[in-house]
């Protein structure tokens, strides 16, 4: 039986969770980001059949940083298959920071040792098809326009500059994979795509959506085809549960335990298999980059609804 909460719900708990918004700090390695205001907090949950609740600021939009890592898996596992994608990039969590350059050096074959990092996410976008940076982020937004039943999402140019300007941590990761064999293409290209994929700009609703079809098999929730296949839909999920939240992965499958993926940009999307498509967004993040607001958010979910897969 569908498991549903109201609004009034959902506005209840933003206003418990309004304090939190004093905590955390917005990062601002990103200088673009810096400007996020952490007073803007939302939440939404769109259920498979498509019907959307949701509270907080609507209009707001916000990127979605490493949330694009797991639209740009599917994207590159439809391009490429599984083979291929494996060859290069792990399966297994890190334990370190999501921008650690550290075990590229000490693991053997050296590969990232999964997609959710950015090393992982370099490599893996580096796979899209497409012959320039422009053709594969032109195939991956309009895969997130179907993800997300909306043509309308754009890229945040302001934010993309100002991260490809100063990626000097992500260009390392880059030039280190080119030199590994990992990284076929140009680097500087590379990064292009990459801070471009990381600026996709949505709203809250939009994002509860794209967790909604990955919740939903990968189907479209109003036309039922197919968007990306069923198993590289759970491919990502895994993941998601595995390495979504960064190097606070377990204890988040502990707290929440919904498949879920987070962002710099203090977004979160979770993607339950049952229960539909969640997105929750706070700008100020704790010190492993997880927003403060949206941890509270969803373990405030997880346990009025008893949505903890294990
Ligand atoms: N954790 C994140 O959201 C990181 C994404 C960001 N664009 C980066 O590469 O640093």
């Amino acid at each position: 039986m569908q498991k549903k909460i109201t609004q009034h719900q959902l506005e209840e708990w933003l206003e418990h969770v309004e304090p939190f918004t004093q905590l955390g700090r917005v990062p601002d390695y990103i200088p673009a980001l810096a400007k996020q205001s952490p007073d803007n907090i939302a939440i939404s949950v769109v259920y498979k059949n498509g019907e959307c609740v949701k509270a907080g600021n609507l209009n707001h939009t916000f990127t979605l940083q490493s949330i694009s890592k797991v639209i740009a898996l599917g994207l590159a596992l439809m391009d490429k298959g599984e083979d291929f994608v494996f060859a290069k990039v792990g399966m297994e969590p890190t334990g370190d920071p999501f921008h650690s350059i550290a075990k590229l050096e000490t693991t053997n074959p050296s590969k990232p040792l999964n997609p959710m990092i950015n090393a992982g996410a370099l490599a893996v976008t580096d796979m899209i098809e497409g012959s320039n940076p422009n053709e594969k982020i032109g195939r991956l937004l309009s895969f997130v326009h179907d993800l997300a039943g909306d043509n309308s999402i754009e890229i945040d140019m302001e934010v993309a500059e100002s991260e490809f300007e100063t990626a000097y941590l992500n260009r390392s990761l880059g030039f280190f994979m080119k030199q590994t064999g990992i990284v076929e293409g140009d680097v500087e290209e590379l990064l292009t795509t990459y801070t471009r994929q990381c600026s996709i700009d949505v709203n809250i609703q939009q994002l509860a959506r794209i967790g909604a079809v990955f919740a939903n098999e990968g189907k479209d929730l109003e036309t039922g085809r197919q968007i990306i296949p069923q198993h590289l839909a759970r491919i990502c999920k895994t993941f998601m549960v595995t390495c979504g939240m960064y190097d606070a992965s377990g204890a988040f499958a502990i707290r929440v335990g919904i498949p879920a993926k987070s962002g710099v940009s203090g977004a979160i999307m979770g993607s339950h298999n049952d229960f539909g498509g969640i997105a929750v967004y706070g700008a100020a993040l704790d010190e492993k980059g997880n927003s403060v607001v949206g941890l509270q958010l969803l373990e405030i979910l997880s346990s009025r609804l008893d949505l903890s897969i294990f």
